[in-house]
């Protein structure tokens, strides 16, 4: 198979350098995800609400009955033998109470938080798997998709950090209400003062938010090539290359001036925002110094007590913290919501290749074959046809090779056959009816296929053999014996822990095996299942021509009764098939017998004395 890397086409959403009020829009995201959180589990999520709301509630009644124990105790320093300090050892008591009650709050919350967004991860995570698994290939191959699936599978575990903090920007919001009240009752020019304090901060704050985000934006290819240069010097696939062609200066200076860069605007604009920042701070502070001088002129006039001023003067401050609180964290919840339209974004995806209502069981057994119907089809993000006119017949228990150069549609037509894609013109039939006809998951149980680009499963051996046949994980017997027919066996049984070793170097004590040993394990997962048509897409490259030789022996003898496609580049292989079918440049050139096909000394001819040629 070969496929370009497509230029990326200008990538949607988040990239996009947004308005303030674009951003504040974003915040529309958030009750959907406030459902999904809901969904995730809606025991965790009231009960946080719950303990939220309560602690909101908190700094209000504390200063409150703060204020009433400083009167309280006023009235005691100037009172007779008379007056009793009870009522004053009563409110000492209740401080203390809520006190405890507001600590076991937050312990109660943040591991609420902490629990609702772990399950939250778990589910998200599991809802994407779903979901792209549903998906048609094709939709993989599209850029734009493929970006929003890679946003939203890396923003899971970043989401769980929003929810914590938009319910924090909640209960704030109540937390200034209950305050915002409280001053109200005393003092409604207070408001107006502390209106003053925190807006200019506000304004500026949002400033200084859109300068780094812009900064950020600005930035984001050369992250990207940052993050891209990390892996290079730093990973396990590239530490052989590195190492020989001693890349690792080149990588290191390319790293520096980039990062450097970076360095040096944001040290700018940290800077200037550091500057403004003290200076509106200021104002802020001017702001609470008035308010502070009313309240104190208001308490010598004996307008109020000094418990009001204690409580006034206290939500004031308390008032000003959890704005600024708010701000803070304002900029991190509008791009968290941001994120969340990829997310919600990529679930409404859906996919395009349609399914019967009545699909059709496959036919056991089949009984003619496939027929392709001047087949064309060309994939979503290109303008070529990969494959086109293509018309020929696959019969029941025929083995048919499948040759052209790089390019010329082999890999393709094989995905037209499993209906990883359907064909944009003509038809495939089985047995006189329509490919699309049959049940999707029984043409996958009944098709056997390994890819030249199969998954090295970084999992054990038997577990890379099972996927094949996922339901027979724990078929020893069967997964022993697909190994022996794939000529894998004498390669496990050499390995420390046989079947159940572990293979590739992520985890540990696994170990790395060469390209044709995996190849060997790999093509054993094609005997896992009894399928009528296997289908083998040079997964023998790697192997050494007389190991190949021996696989497609071994291939030709056990599909004696089935029917079996194989694509190789290797004449000696391709020869012994039944018949061959060349492809040049997604048409039909030739098909026939070798024998027939050299007679006619066409391209398979010209094909195979080049590579004889090549031998002698
Ligand atoms: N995912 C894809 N998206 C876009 N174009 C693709 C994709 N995969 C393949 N193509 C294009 O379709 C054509 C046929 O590719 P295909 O992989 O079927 O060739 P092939 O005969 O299997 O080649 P090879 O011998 O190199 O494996 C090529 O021009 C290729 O560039």
């Amino acid at each position: 198979m070969s496929s370009f890397v497509n230029p990326k086409k200008k990538r949607s959403g988040i990239e996009d350098p947004l308005t303030f009020k674009e951003r504040l829009a974003a915040l529309r995201n958030l009750p959907a995800f406030f459902r999904m959180v809901w969904q995730t589990s809606p025991g965790y999520t009231l009960t946080n609400a719950l303990l939220r709301t309560a602690q909101s509630a908190m700094p209000l009644l504390l200063l409150y009955i703060a204020k009433l124990i400083i009167d309280e105790v006023v009235l005691l320093s100037k009172g007779g033998p008379q007056v009793s300090a009870n009522h004053l050892w009563e409110l000492v008591a209740l401080e203390f109470g809520l006190a405890i009650i507001s600590d076991a709050l937050s312990r109660g919350i943040s591991m609420l938080d902490s629990l609702l967004g772990d399950l939250f991860a778990n589910h998200t995570s599991i809802k994407i798997m779903q979901h792209a698994a549903a998906l048609d290939l094709d939709q993989f191959e599209d850029s734009e998709f493929y970006d929003k699936l890679e946003r939203a599978r890396q923003q899971t575990v970043g989401r769980t950090i929003l929810l914590s903090q938009a319910l924090s920007q909640v209960q704030d919001l109540i937390t200034m209400g209950f305050l915002a009240a409280g001053l109200l009752l005393f003092n409604p020019w207070l408001i107006l003062l502390l209106l003053l304090a925190v807006i200019p901060a506000f304004l500026n704050e949002s400033r200084f938010n859109d300068l780094y985000y812009k900064l950020a934006w600005g930035q984001t290819s050369d992250r990207r090539e940052l993050d891209y240069i990390r892996y290079l010097g730093a990973s396990d696939e590239t530490a052989k290359e590195v190492k020989l062609f001693d890349l690792s200066h080149f990588l290191i200076s390319r790293f520096k001036v980039i990062a450097d860069k970076f360095y040096t605007d944001k040290k700018q604009l940290e800077v200037r925002h550091a500057m403004w920042g003290s200076v509106f701070a200021m104002l802020g502070s001017a702001g609470y110094y008035a308010a502070y001088i009313i309240i104190i002129l208001e308490t010598v006039h004996g307008k109020l007590s000094i418990g009001d001023l204690a409580f006034l003067a206290g939500s004031f401050r308390q008032l000003r913290a959890t704005f600024q609180g708010i701000l803070i964290r304002f900029s991190s919840v509008t791009q968290g919501a941001m994120y969340l339209r990829d997310l919600f974004d990529f679930f409404e995806i859906k996919p395009r290749m349609k399914a019967t209502l009545h699909p059709r069981p496959f036919p056991r057994p089949m009984r003619e074959g496939f027929v392709f119907e001047n087949v064309g089809f060309k994939y979503l993000n290109s303008d070529k046809w990969a494959i086109r006119h293509l018309s020929f017949t696959l019969h029941a228990g025929e083995k048919l090779a499948l040759v052209g150069e790089n390019g010329a549609g082999k890999t393709t037509l094989v995905k037209l056959l499993t209906r990883l894609y359907d064909p944009v013109e003509g038809r495939i039939l089985l047995d006189g009816v329509d490919l699309r006809e049959y049940d999707i998951q029984e043409v996958r149980t009944q098709v056997g296929v390994i890819f030249q680009d199969y998954q090295r499963y970084q999992m054990t051996v038997s577990q890379n053999i099972a996927v094949g046949n996922i339901r027979e994980n724990n078929n020893l017997p069967l997964i022993e014996n697909a190994a022996r027919q794939s000529l894998a066996a004498p390669l496990i049984e050499k390995m420390t822990d046989g079947y159940e070793q572990m293979l590739g170097r992520r985890f540990n004590q696994g170990i790395e095996l060469s390209g044709g040993e995996w190849q060997k394990i790999a093509l054993a997962r094609a005997y896992m299942k009894e399928a009528q048509l296997l289908i083998l897409d040079e997964p023998t490259s790697a192997l050494d021509a007389r190991a190949e030789y021996n696989v497609f022996l071994r291939f030709a003898d056990l599909t004696k009764d089935k029917t079996a496609v194989l694509i190789s580049h290797r004449f000696s292989t391709v020869r012994m098939a039944n018949r061959i079918l060349v492809l040049e440049r997604g048409q039909l050139a030739e098909i026939g017998s070798h024998e027939e096909l050299l007679a006619q000394k066409g391209r398979y001819a010209e094909l195979f004395e080049l590579q004889a040629a090549g031998y002698k």
